[in-house]
């Protein structure tokens, strides 16, 4: 048995131990380690806790807009992590370089069980590949071409709803929540063979409150997968309740799979080209594989696009000039509401520019998950980066570093018109991302963003009901996704359109 007096000493021991080691680590991640030449702020060279409690406070896209101001395209964010804001950055960290290796999706942030199915978003190569060329077929032009009917199916339901409401005045609704309806039911139809009946309703779907909450999850999961350990311990330490609403998440997904795979009618949705993938290869995407991805999709394809909308109407709102310029657009492009379809409204210019412009300003990825170096090491934008290093474009601060735009502040959709801004650098402007993972269903957001935002445009006079509590879409917090504020608009209906 030891004696009290040797368990405290004991004690002393370790946490000595342990506070020597930190500070050794500490002036080793500013003195010795091979980054340390790369530009940052002391306190964040040092340890990695300062950028989880940027992360976890929801500013970390303030803090680095801040750092490359001071510092330049490149900044160490980390002891371990570069981030970047040069459109070169794009090239040499996303795409395949010929005689150079693929640098990773960084594991930190989608850590998983052997157990568990990995996903289109996970980082193991392989079957990311696989996934890419089961899914590829329902993300092609003639896809979406086939896609659009129950587009315009969902979007005439929202834009009767509106007119509806505001029948002989107008109706206040918040845009914010009424995008989520939309865009999710679109996207769970695509999925699932049946929405969240939210746009009927008027209300949101259990399916998509969970969901939206995932982003603080995922952000505090790519904290605490830092430091190994932790993880399982954070595993047990959820609350009852949590676990319990992610695993009825994942058994509704599941539930709804299940009953698209029963549906006996060939569906131009998301899911059947991974059906006719899997009739005629070998390497299989698996029932559960498929669960998992239609629920990645089913979000990735919807709170990134009603986010860059929200955005677009936060800025048009803000900004009368535009506003003017965009109605015009859509108001002459059009005699009647009926001909606004998703082909039409792909020819809309300056709607097109808005919604670049609004993405500009309030990415819907802000933050991007960065990659890892391999193991030799790597030249990124001319300068050597040692094997291991986390690399990544950040997109909030690339679009709006006064390197990259003039006047980068500011709304002004003109810039995206061809050649009317020599002064913006738009290489750097990759909302969508590049490379082997860049987003798959780019098409899609285009057509479903343009019809939305054209249907809204065309039947509305649109105006603040409350004045935002933002000045700036960038001014609320983001997980990885924005916690978007409510903006309450009022809609007054225009005389010449028809109510169901
Ligand atoms: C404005 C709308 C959208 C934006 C800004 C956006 C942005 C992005 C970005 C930046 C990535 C790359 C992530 C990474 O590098 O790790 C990505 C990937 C992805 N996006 Fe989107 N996205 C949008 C809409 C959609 C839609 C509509 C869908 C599907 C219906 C979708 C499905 C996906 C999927 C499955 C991936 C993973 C691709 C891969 O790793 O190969 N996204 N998206």
């Amino acid at each position: 048995m030891y004696a009290m007096a040797d368990i405290g000493t004991m004690f002393v021991l370790l946490c000595g131990g342990g506070v020597l080691y930190a500070a050794l680590r500490v002036l080793y991640n500013i003195f010795l380690h091979p980054l340390r030449r790369y530009p940052g702020p002391m306190l964040w060279k040092a340890i990695r806790l300062t950028w989880i409690v940027a992360l976890q406070r929801g500013y970390l896209h303030q803090d680095l807009l801040r750092l490359h101001d001071q510092y330049g395209p490149v900044v160490r964010i980390a002891p371990n992590e570069l981030s970047y804001i040069d459109a070169q950055a794009w090239k040499d960290i996303y795409t395949s370089r010929l005689g150079h290796a693929v640098l990773e999706r960084n594991p930190v942030w989608f850590r998983k069980k052997p157990a568990e199915p990995w996903s289109i978003m996970g980082y193991d190569e392989d079957a990311h590949a696989r996934f890419r060329r089961a899914f590829m077929g329902s993300f092609s032009e003639k896809a979406v071409k086939d896609q659009s009917p129950l587009l315009e199916k969902y979007v005439e339901m929202m834009v009767q709803r509106f007119k509806q409401m505001a029948v002989g005045a107008s109706a206040t609704v918040d845009v914010v929540s009424w995008l989520n309806f939309v865009t999710f039911d679109i996207s769970a139809d695509l999925s699932f063979g049946e929405s969240f009946e939210s746009t009927s309703k008027g209300e949101p779907h259990p399916w998509v409150e969970i969901a939206c909450r995932f982003g603080k999850g995922v952000a505090l999961v790519a904290s605490i997968n830092h430091y190994g350990p932790l993880e399982s311990l954070l595993r047990m330490a959820l609350p009852k309740k949590v676990r319990e609403k992610m695993i009825y998440h994942r058994e509704l997904t599941a539930q709804m799979v299940r009953k698209r795979l029963q549906l006996q009618d060939e569906r131009p949705d998301f899911v059947n080209a991974v059906l006719k993938y899997n009739q005629e290869k070998t390497d299989k995407v698996t029932a559960e594989e498929l669960e998992l991805n239609m629920s990645v999709i089913v979000f990735a394809g919807s709170e990134t696009t009603s986010t860059a909308m929200a955005s677009a109407l936060f800025y048009l709102l803000k900004t009368p000039a535009a506003m003017n310029r965009v109605m015009e657009e859509v108001r002459t492009a059009f005699k009647h509401e009926e001909d606004i379809v998703v082909n039409s409204s792909s020819k809309l210019e300056y709607l097109s520019a808005i919604i670049n412009e609004a993405m500009r300003l309030g990415p819907p990825s802000a933050i991007g998950v960065p990659r890892v170096v391999s193991e030799g090491g790597e030249e990124i934008c001319g300068r050597w980066v040692p094997g291991g290093t986390f690399v990544g474009v950040n997109q909030y601060p690339a679009f709006r570093s006064a390197t990259n735009f003039s006047d980068p502040e500011a709304f002004i959709p003109e810039r995206f018109l061809d050649k009317q801004s020599p002064d913006d650098n738009l290489a750097v402007f990759q909302p969508f991302s590049v490379g082997r993972h860049m987003c798959i269903g780019q098409r899609f957001a285009w057509a479903e963003m343009r019809l939305i935002l054209a249907r809204l445009l065309y039947a509305f006079d649109l105006s603040w009901d409350v004045a935002p509590t933002i000045d700036d879409w960038g001014e609320q917090q983001t997980f990885i996704f924005w916690q978007k504020e409510p903006l309450q608009i009022r809609l007054k209906r225009r005389d010449d359109t028809n109510v169901v």
